[in-house]
């Protein structure tokens, strides 16, 4: 046992125990009968036969290498790199990058494929980009927005015109192009716009321009997310029909 614990610590004991400890190899005494160990690196522990293999093994790399292992060296503050310099936030300007780089960022590649000032530190790009299209609203005469038109639609008036649903060819729709008399035709559905006119949010001229024909496409080419089945629900004439 005591063969072992010296195989673990060599060096705890010391100059008087040499540093290569030869292992005690008991090559006179013949193996037992019985013993088919035959291993003759088998590390015997003197009186001890039963002591376990050294460990780490005896000349290995792990048992050169502790007893040679070298202290790392603590630097010098002279010999350890500089601190990266303090962002400098406060000269930032809005939507103008950083002079460093296109993130904003000290160091960040410009490689990445990035937008300039699209950085995490920049303000997104749509707070500081003029609007796309100019709005063509109008502004209503007073008593005529939405929840004006809405009140209408509730009071009872007759916003048809027609006495029930009927088939409108598009010759009868065309026979309804006046300021005060005006049909139009959407997604074959024919409406009696003539009092939605001075409710219409674009205007009373752009709302014309449909006046007696299929407004579909202009429609939709304008403002698609509009709900004109809502919108007109009082003002339903009837159903586009194919000439007969
Ligand atoms: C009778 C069916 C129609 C209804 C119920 C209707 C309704 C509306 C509504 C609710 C808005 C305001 C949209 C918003 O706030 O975003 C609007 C805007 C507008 N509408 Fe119509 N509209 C109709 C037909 C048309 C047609 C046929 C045209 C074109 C010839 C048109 C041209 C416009 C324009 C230019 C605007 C202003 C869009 C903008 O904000 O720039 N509308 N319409």
């Amino acid at each position: 046992m005591a063969s072992y614990l010296r195989s673990w610590l060599p060096s705890a004991f010391g100059p008087a125990e040499p540093a290569d400890p030869t292992p005690s190899i008991d090559v006179a005494e013949p193996p037992p009968e019985n013993d088919d160990d035959s291993d003759t690196e088998t590390v015997r522990g003197g009186d001890d036969d039963d002591a376990p293999p050294a460990f780490p093994a005896l000349h290995s790399a792990q048992r050169v290498g502790s007893q040679a292992a070298p202290l790392p060296k603590i630097l010098s503050d002279a010999e350890r790199m500089p601190p990266p310099p303090p962002p400098r936030l406060a000269a930032r300007q809005p939507g103008v990058p950083g002079a460093s780089s296109s993130l904003g960022v000290p160091g960040a590649p410009s490689s990445l494929g990035v937008p300039p000032g699209a950085g995490s530190l920049a303000p997104p790009l749509t707070t500081t980009k003029a609007p796309a299209k100019k709005s063509r609203k109008v502004a209503l005469a007073p008593g005529h927005g939405p929840l004006d038109w809405a009140n209408l639609k509730k009071s009872g008036t007759d916003l048809r015109g027609v006495e029930q649903l009927t088939r409108v060819t598009p010759s009868m729709l065309k026979a309804h192009n006046k300021r005060d008399d005006a049909w139009s035709a959407f997604n074959g559905k024919v409406y009696n716009i003539t009092h939605y006119l001075p409710y219409h949010p674009g205007g009373e001229k752009e709302l014309l321009r449909v006046a007696g024909r299929d407004g579909t496409k202009l429609f939709s080419l304008t403002h698609a997310w509009v709900n004109v089945d809502y919108m007109l629900d009082g003002c339903l004439v009837g159903f586009l029909v194919p000439e007969s």
